[in-house]
């Protein structure tokens, strides 16, 4: 039996009105994308107003690539972030400076020694293991070979990539992580999150959760 169920965050949200429904349908997380060229951008402003709608238990987490400290505060001093998500090449230091928990995004390239990777960033309060696309930083709708999920890891880890209400259970069966992210297989449009597909997605991580 798992000790404890597995944590849902949805990323790439755009509106007030999607975010909420998306919160209704009991997710744990919401991802905000202040990344311009991702078709789940999303302004700071809509966004802070997207974080002030949401109830205070749901958490906020912000998404960066690359960006500068300066466009990091900047956010952060308009937008009630509890956590924050880098998907570039950003290191520890940069990382951590925010004084928020933060996701290391690793993408799971062939040869890549994840465990060394993961050393790197000691601040880290979790990973994010993604799909490796070259030139795409995230939300690639791809999924990779669960296998070379870590059994154990001292820090919580986040799957992601391709992931469905489809292979969501499949998923969660085959890996011991801390939770699932998920971006486009849960969009009826580009940025616009399927309230139906979102349910979908819930209920079979509740039930691959009762299974393990
Ligand atoms: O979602 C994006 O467009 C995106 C762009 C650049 C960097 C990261 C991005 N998303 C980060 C996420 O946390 C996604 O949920 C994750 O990459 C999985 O996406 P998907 O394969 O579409 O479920």
């Amino acid at each position: 039996m798992k000790q404890q169920r597995t944590r849902v965050k949805v990323c790439g949200l755009t509106s007030v009105d999607n975010a909420l429904a998306v919160e209704a349908c009991g997710v744990d997380a919401i991802g905000l994308v202040f990344y311009r060229p991702s078709p789940r951008w999303v302004a700071t402003d809509m966004a802070a107003k997207i974080a002030r709608a949401l109830g205070p238990l749901t958490h906020k987490v912000g998404l960066f690539v690359n960006a500068s400290a300066q466009d990091v505060e900047q956010v952060l001093a308009q937008v009630e972030l509890s956590v924050l998500q880098f998907h570039g090449d950003e290191p520890d230091s940069f990382c951590q400076q925010f004084k928020r928990p933060f996701f290391k995004a690793l993408r799971m390239q062939n040869g890549v020694d994840i465990g060394a990777l993961m050393a790197t960033y000691p601040s880290a309060a979790g990973f994010l293991l993604d799909a490796y696309k070259k030139g795409v930083p995230g939300g690639t709708g791809e999924s990779f070979d669960w296998a070379r999920v870590p059994k154990k890891c001292a820090r919580p880890l986040l799957l992601a990539g391709g992931l469905t209400p489809l292979n969501v259970g499949a998923a969660i069966e085959q890996t011991a992580v801390y939770g699932v992210d998920v971006s486009g297989g849960v969009e009826s449009a580009p940025g616009v999150k399927g309230i139906d597909l979102v349910r979908a997605l819930i209920q079979q991580v509740q039930r691959a959760d009762q299974s393990k």
